[in-house]
């Protein structure tokens, strides 16, 4: 479990996380959402300890991590976003040495890396060298060497930037599976697509500032409503208005591409009652379209100022 709590943390003259409120339980995955400098990597350092915060608290399993820095580094792996890697030795050696360095008995680390590489898909690559692999097989062995100490809270930091699609479904498989243990994952990303996916919270953050957060279907409910309308109308645009205008659950329609879209808060049985206004008010309808809204559309709208 992860709590902050009215995090403060300044560089100098700049404020790089301000008024940052999270929890992250046990088995939930949380997308720290945010473009370049929007602090997310500073959150993680601050929640590791490795930089000081001006205020607030950060408190990982019960530790907080300013009292005792120690020991919630026994209780979190962190995975930065260009860790450093060691291209000489084989793939095995490289978690064979993280696993001497938490001074785990040289006769259960073998079992214990070999698991570790099972987790991550690369049994297969045991015996290889580290410059044949990919930048996604790349950073499942570093997630290997994350996961040696069995740590219970992941802070993963862009761990699928510069990997390829089928990289990142892998890497998404995997981070489910580990919250599927129960783990608690803080996953940061720019990239929105997938997060979506696998992330059961998101907390959105923009210069420093948590802009949106909590469970994705709370986030989708409270900021994106339920969907997105899409309708292609062939003439009577005025009628067609007056009818969306008068219907309580839809927003205002903006004409894009030649269909009408807006959103939509009513279950699909509503949108499909709005539908057969239209055509009972005479309004040629020629198309019709509802869609999930998704995270990066939330995003896009964040960043756009549309939430204020
Ligand atoms: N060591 C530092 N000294 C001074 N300013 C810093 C330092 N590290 C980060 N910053 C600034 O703090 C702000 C937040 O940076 P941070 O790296 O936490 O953002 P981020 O969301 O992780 O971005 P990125 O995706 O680029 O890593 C930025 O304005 C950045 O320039």
């Amino acid at each position: 479990m992860i709590s902050i709590r009215d995090l403060r943390v300044d560089y100098d003259n700049l404020c790089a996380v301000s008024d940052l409120t999270l929890e992250v339980g046990d088995g939930e995955v949380c997308g720290l959402i945010g473009p370049n400098g929007a602090g997310k990597t500073t959150t993680m350092r601050t929640m590791l300890g490795l930089i000081e915060p001006t205020y607030g608290s950060i408190v990982i399993d019960g530790v907080d991590v300013r009292e005792f820095p120690r020991e919630v580094n026994a209780i979190v792996g962190f995975m930065p976003d260009f860790p450093p890697i060691y291209e000489d030795l084989l793939v095995w050696e490289f978690v064979d040495l993280f696993a001497a360095s938490y001074r785990i008995p040289r006769r259960e680390r073998r079992d214990r890396v070999d698991r570790y590489l099972a987790v991550v898909g690369l049994t297969e690559k045991r015996n290889e060298g580290i410059p044949g692999l990919s930048r996604g097989m790349r950073q499942r062995l570093m997630l290997a060497k994350t996961l040696i100490p069995d740590p219970q809270v992941l802070l993963l930091d862009e761990p699928a930037s510069g990997v390829d699609p089928q990289g990142r479904i892998d890497l998404k498989n995997i981070i489910k599976q580990l919250a599927g243990e129960g783990k608690t994952i803080l996953v940061s990303s720019h990239i929105l697509s997938e997060m979506n996916e696998f992330c059961t919270s998101v907390a959105i953050m923009e210069r420093g500032k948590l802009v949106v957060g909590g469970r994705i279907e709370e986030v989708n409910a409270r900021i994106m409503g339920a969907s997105l309308l899409a309708v292609e109308v062939l003439d009577d645009t005025a009628a067609f208005l007056r009818v969306v205008a008068a219907d309580p659950h839809a927003g205002e329609p903006v004409l894009r591409g030649g269909a009408y879209e807006f959103r939509f808060q009513g279950k699909a049985e509503e949108a499909s009652e709005l539908l057969a206004r239209l055509i009972g008010e005479g309004v040629r309808v020629a198309s019709f379209s509802r869609r999930k809204e998704n995270l990066e559309e939330l995003f896009l709208k964040v960043g756009a100022k549309e939430l204020a």
